[in-house]
């Protein structure tokens, strides 16, 4: 048997999105959405499922919290639904908005647990949508001002915030791919996507720091981890390609102040590349306090000329895999902490990590066996990295609840807790339980 002892300060939580769980889309003054707008529309999501309800967070968060007080989670990782707090995007402030989510951090600060706080978790506002959205210079101004709402109400209570969640997403999944709103295939939309939500960002954190709050403020990339399927020279470079366009895309402007010359390239032969103005890297490239990474699996991948916009193919290796069909290999999470070490030794918190498991109640429990089994090897990595001096601060299980996921809709569940979407009745899993244990042991053992 092994021990996996952590450090005292070391920070375990769960993470959700506003989105996924709150439901209650058209009360307490809140504005569409464009995943509103996605999800309502026929062919996007999968049985046409929406956010309408979700989880009922909106009215159930104080069951959730009890939930998570009873995990003894020290954090807890939420979004902020921006068109709760500004309806139209960028006019007036919705005040019921606000005093929402003074209740869920005042019942979260109750309850001994840390909020962190995402500001954008991809539900954009749809009137700005409306006007170009990310596409449009004004957002970012518009995202701006959001941000000093969420500051001037919130510092005092929130020290732990995130600008964006998972910039690949924002940019190619949703604009390139197509598959997320608003569901845009075109490569040079994702580039100026990809660059206007970088100035936004930099453009926040400098006003974090000028308004002289007390906290710290980070970015949360989704990140990948690609072997290459030979040894040749095209495999190995298509592998780079899929690893820097989730990493080094967002974190070379913010850490190097620049694009990753590779990828820049690449992008312009395909006859696109950033809509980059005069002092918008500049900005971009404020100093951050914390990165977020998002991990769930690896990937083997060889060079092949219509494997996408990456010319990237993904080659499956025969590897045990989640219900929603990606591969379990808690090795690439490792091998990714290292990667990102380019960057600096930064304070990392591992802000997403989980599992697709879809068993349902029998008799009353969920014997989610893999998520467990997945959680394990995971942490086992934390800890291996962590035991090499990377500065990892803290994981945050996604998710503390099934919940919406994304064009997915219910049928994916990722949560520790069970939820009937009939019903809105939460069961812990088996997973929840086990969690339990290490987060209060703030140690783990593996047989
Ligand atoms: C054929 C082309 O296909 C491209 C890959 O398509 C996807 C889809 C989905 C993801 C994805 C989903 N998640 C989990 C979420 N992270 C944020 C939180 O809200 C969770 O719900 N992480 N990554 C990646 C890639």
């Amino acid at each position: 048997m092994t021990i996996f002892q952590f450090p005292k300060d070391f920070m375990w939580g769960t993470a959700t999105a506003a989105y996924q769980i709150e439901g209650a889309y058209q009360e307490g003054g809140r504005g569409l959405s464009i995943w509103d707008t996605f999800a309502h529309t026929p062919g996007k999501v999968f049985d046409g499922h929406n956010g309408n309800i979700a989880c009922d967070s909106y009215h159930r968060y104080e069951e959730d919290i009890l939930l998570m007080k009873e995990l003894g989670i020290q954090t807890y990782r939420f979004s902020v639904a921006w068109s709760r707090i500004i309806p139209d995007g960028d006019g007036e402030v919705n005040q019921e908005g606000i005093d929402f989510y003074h209740r869920l951090v005042d019942c979260l600060l109750d309850a001994g647990i840390v909020p962190f706080c995402t500001l954008y978790h991809w539900d954009l506002p749809q009137t700005l949508q409306d006007d170009g959205g990310w596409e449009n210079r004004r957002t970012i101004d518009a995202f701006v001002k959001y941000a000093e709402v969420m500051f001037r109400e919130f510092s005092g209570k929130i020290k732990f915030w995130l600008t964006f969640n998972e910039p690949w997403c924002i940019a190619f999944l949703s604009n390139l791919e197509g598959k997320h709103a608003p569901g845009n295939q075109d490569l040079q939309i994702a580039l100026n996507v990809g660059h206007h939500l970088l100035v936004a960002h930099g453009h926040s954190v400098k006003l974090f720091r000028d308004m002289q709050l007390e906290g710290q403020i980070g970015i949360a990339p989704n990140v990948a981890w690609a072997v290459p399927y030979s040894k040749s020279p095209e495999d190995r470079a298509a592998c780079d390609r899929n690893i820097e366009v989730y990493a080094d895309w967002f974190l070379d402007p913010i850490y190097k102040c620049s694009y990753p010359d590779s990828l820049y390239e690449w992008f312009l032969q395909a006859g696109a590349q950033p809509p980059v103005q005069d002092g918008d890297m500049e900005i971009i490239a404020q100093p951050i306090d914390l990165l977020g990474i998002n991990y769930y699996h690896p990937s083997v991948n060889r060079y092949h000329p219509e494997a996408g916009y990456l010319q990237s193919e993904e080659v499956d290796m025969g590897l045990f895999k989640t219900d929603i069909g990606w591969p379990i290999d808690a090795t690439g999470l490792y091998d990714v902490l290292h990667y990102l070490q380019k960057y600096g030794n930064v304070d990392i918190y591992i802000t997403e990590n989980g599992a697709c498991v879809n068993d349902g109640p029998v008799d009353g429990m969920v014997n989610d066996t893999l998520r467990t089994q997945y959680l394990q090897q995971h942490i086992a990595q934390v800890h291996r990295a962590i035991n090499d001096g990377i500065q990892l601060k803290g994981y945050m299980a996604w998710s503390l609840m099934d919940n919406f996921e994304w064009a997915e809709g219910y049928k994916m569940r990722f949560g520790l807790i069970h939820v009937d979407f009939r019903t809105l009745e939460r069961t812990p899993k088996e997973s929840y339980y086990w969690y339990q244990n290490v987060v209060r042991n703030n140690w783990m053992e593996t047989r």
